[in-house]
């Protein structure tokens, strides 16, 4: 599918953003594994998520929904999950994939898990050499580092991760692990990832500790289910605070986003570059902190350096930082951030390539890129990759380039932010 673009007029009023992709598929799945029922409010009926409640039925959990956003988990219990009699098919998200392998890991029979073209090719060595060391026996292409992955669980030992990455995809999958071991398993990180896991196996009645990079968990806890109301997803906010933020004129407000530190570094940098944003109303909401958003057009956007403990913060608001950065003044550059290479697309070099085609002056980098802001943009016809981040990213670029813009593949939208492009055709001149 084609998103046609033209410069948009200003952006003004409320605007509502969909639930929480990372929280969604959390609560999906603990309320698979939790006793009782869990109700999950403001789920996010994007494809990713989707696949997420697909994969659990054919676990053996009845599910409704999701209807008008909501969703009814009947959950079985720790040892509730039944032998899948086909191939579970996470689709396009890396978070089903490697999350449940963390909970197939722990059951005492056979799965396979596959995903598609882009899923095949993403690492889950991360993941399936500490589940093999806790005791799982998982085989794949290239070592067990690409699916399909055939995995024969159960029997688990507790296990000490000390991650090399900052994932919370790698923490979660050795968290969920941990809930089959007896005994504790911790988790360490070079940078602290998302904690959207342990907030919630804390809430579903988990023993869970923090200890800034370090998390500890106690094996074999009795989770309850629980209601669940899934804040408003930053990661798509982020494509409506930059866009407000660059379109002269705009003033928007983005009601009850999630506003957790470990995801909320867009925030910071765009607040570093010269952006308007205000956080209104901040509150807690099901043990994840909110706040309705306001931002609104500065036209003074400078560069900035991001990197470090930032990153993990940010990692998926990349493509639209370097839309930002394209469009204030001076330099910006993005490090330590060579993890954007395996994500639904190699995004250092996606992103490079969309901006080079509106006329940016945009320089790869081993971890990350380079941005020379301030040119005037052109509207461009570009590609998506396959990848819902880009297209939505390229998107926002036409909004404030001259002329027309064409994104290709822009069904892929879908993943994470289904209702983008009715927003986004509400706006043009
Ligand atoms: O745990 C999660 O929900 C996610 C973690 C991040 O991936 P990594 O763990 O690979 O950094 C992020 O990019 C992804 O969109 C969602
Ligand atoms: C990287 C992403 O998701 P996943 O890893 O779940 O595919 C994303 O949504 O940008």
């Amino acid at each position: 599918m084609d998103l046609r673009i033209e410069p948009a007029g200003a952006l003004k009023g409320k605007y509502s953003v969909p639930g929480d992709k990372s929280i969604s598929h959390r609560a999906v799945m603990l309320g698979a594994i939790a006793e009782g029922d869990t109700l999950i409010e403001n789920f996010l009926p994007g494809e990713d998520c989707l696949s997420t409640i697909d994969c659990m039925r054919k676990l053996g959990i009845e599910i409704e929904g999701p209807d008008n956003a909501v969703v009814k988990v009947h959950g079985r219990g720790l040892d509730g999950l039944a032998e899948p009699e086909d191939i579970l098919d996470a689709g396009n998200s890396g978070t089903t994939m490697r999350l449940l392998l963390g909970i197939l890991a722990g059951q005492p029979f056979f799965s396979v898990i596959t995903g598609d073209a882009s899923l095949r090719r993403r690492p889950m060595a991360r993941v399936t050499e500490p589940l093999g060391q806790m005791g799982a026996q998982i085989e794949g292409r290239q070592g067990s580092n690409l699916a399909p992955l055939a995995v024969r669980g159960g029997n688990l030992t507790p296990f000490f991760l000390n991650s090399a990455v900052a994932s919370a995809q790698v923490k979660s999958a050795v968290l969920l692990a941990g809930l089959y071991a007896k005994g504790a398993t911790t988790v360490t990180e070079p940078y602290r990832s998302r904690d959207h896991t342990e907030r919630m196996l804390e809430y579903f009645g988990a023993d869970v500790e923090v200890n800034g990079n370090h998390v500890w968990l106690s094996g074999r806890p009795c989770l309850k289910g629980q209601k669940v109301v899934v804040p408003g997803d930053i990661s798509s906010a982020a494509f409506l605070i930059v866009a407000a933020s660059v379109v002269p004129g705009s003033d928007i407000i983005l009601p009850g986003v999630g506003v957790n530190p470990t995801r909320s570094g867009i925030l910071d940098v765009l607040w570093e570059m010269g952006a308007d944003i205000e956080l209104l109303d901040r509150r807690d909401e099901g043990g994840e902190p909110v706040a309705d958003i306001r931002a609104r057009y500065t036209g003074k956007l400078s560069g900035v350096t991001v990197g470090g403990e930032t990153i993990p913060r940010l990692i998926d608001e990349v493509p639209v930082l370097a839309v930002a950065a394209a469009l204030a003044g001076g330099v910006t550059i993005i490090k330590d951030a060579a993890e954007l290479k395996v994500k639904e697309s190699d995004r250092i070099a996606t992103v490079a390539a969309m901006l080079g085609m509106f006329g940016a002056d945009v320089e790869q980098l081993p971890d990350g890129l380079l941005v020379r802001g301030g040119r005037q943009l052109k509207g461009a016809v570009c590609e998506s990759h396959g990848d819902h981040r880009i297209a939505m990213a390229a998107a926002v670029t036409g909004l404030a380039a001259e002329g027309e813009t064409v994104v290709r593949g822009a069904e892929c939208i879908d993943v994470s932010f289904p209702g983008f492009e009715t927003i986004i055709k509400s706006i043009l001149k």
